[in-house]
């Protein structure tokens, strides 16, 4: 791929990130389903405002380390994890935190687009105020739904059709709105599973741009198998990799632009050049 041109399309840092911006420290995380290990010792720093981007081969751990950063791992019966996870300072497996607290401060956008179907739009948006228990009037919920809409690079579609169900709207217009939601309970770190490999080109690149606007006030961290995504988005990238059945490590990690133009690991250039995987 021509990474220059990839890189040049949107900017890849907020050229103004918000002084509160949170940053997230994966330490020393291991993981297992049943007796299989799938992580193995995976440190990472996601960093203030940035967006980082986790890139490798199918399998290799991508995604059960991003569904670890918001304790969803633990929702699997079968699962386990060793390690720590700090959300600016504070440890989020810390026996006195709740698990609510972290999937408030911790959103998810998912590979497939998951709106209510028969809620209303507006609904969709205010969803989460009733799973965390937060109270708003009238007003301030209709603040809340025409910013969040706004950020989630939806208002001018639907603006005028809040009350019609969001099962209704396309693919990447139903994806926005999943955004739209996760934003309400104003979390401070958003993760995203393959959240445009259900989509088309030009609803891809609406997401991206978004993304780059939420890059300003929320830390994000995406699992792409996309190289020219991970490229165009991302300010820091991970690359993962299970060698053989062996459990899943990063390779390889840092400044996107570096690693894409001048890897250190041999097998970070054959995966980012499309040599595997
Ligand atoms: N619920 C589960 N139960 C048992 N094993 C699982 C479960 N989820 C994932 N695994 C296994 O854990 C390993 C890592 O899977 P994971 O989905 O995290 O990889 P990935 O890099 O995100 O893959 P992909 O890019 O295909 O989504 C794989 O071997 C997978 O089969």
């Amino acid at each position: 791929m021509n990474s220059t041109d990839a890189t040049t399309v949107i900017p890849a840092v907020p050229e103004q990130a918000d002084p509160l911006l949170a940053s997230l420290d994966a330490r020393e995380i291991t993981a297992w389903f049943g007796e299989r290990k799938v992580l193995d010792r995976v440190s990472l720093t996601m960093p203030a405002g940035a967006i980082t981007a986790l890139i490798g081969p199918s399998g290799c751990g991508k995604s059960t380390f991003l569904r670890i950063l918001n304790r969803m791992h633990e929702l699997v019966p079968s699962a386990q994890l060793a390690g720590e996870v700090w959300l600016d300072g504070e440890d989020i497996y810390h026996p006195e935190k709740l698990l609510i607290e972290a999937r408030r401060a911790i959103g998810m956008v998912f590979q497939k687009p998951n709106p209510f179907p028969a809620m209303s739009i507006r609904e969709n948006v205010l969803a989460g105020l009733k799973l965390t228990g937060t109270k708003a009037s009238r007003s301030e919920k209709d603040d809340l739904v025409e910013s969040c809409l706004v950020k989630g690079g939806l208002w001018n579609e639907v603006k005028d059709r809040l009350d019609a169900p969001g099962g209704g709207l396309s693919g990447g217009q139903q994806q926005r709105l999943c955004i739209a939601r996760s934003l309400a309970v104003k979390p401070r770190v958003l993760l995203m599973d393959e959240p445009c490999s259900a989509l088309d080109p030009t609803s891809t690149r609406v997401i991206e741009e978004t993304m780059v606007e939420l890059a300003r006030e929320v830390t994000i961290v995406i699992v792409t198998h996309n190289m020219q995504q991970a490229a165009r988005v991302s300010s820091q990238c991970a690359f993962f990799l299970a060698a053989h059945g062996t459990p899943g490590v990063i390779v390889e990690h840092g400044d996107t632009r570096a690693m894409f133009e001048n890897p250190r690991d041999e097998r970070t250039s054959d995966y980012v050049h499309g040599r595997f995987g």
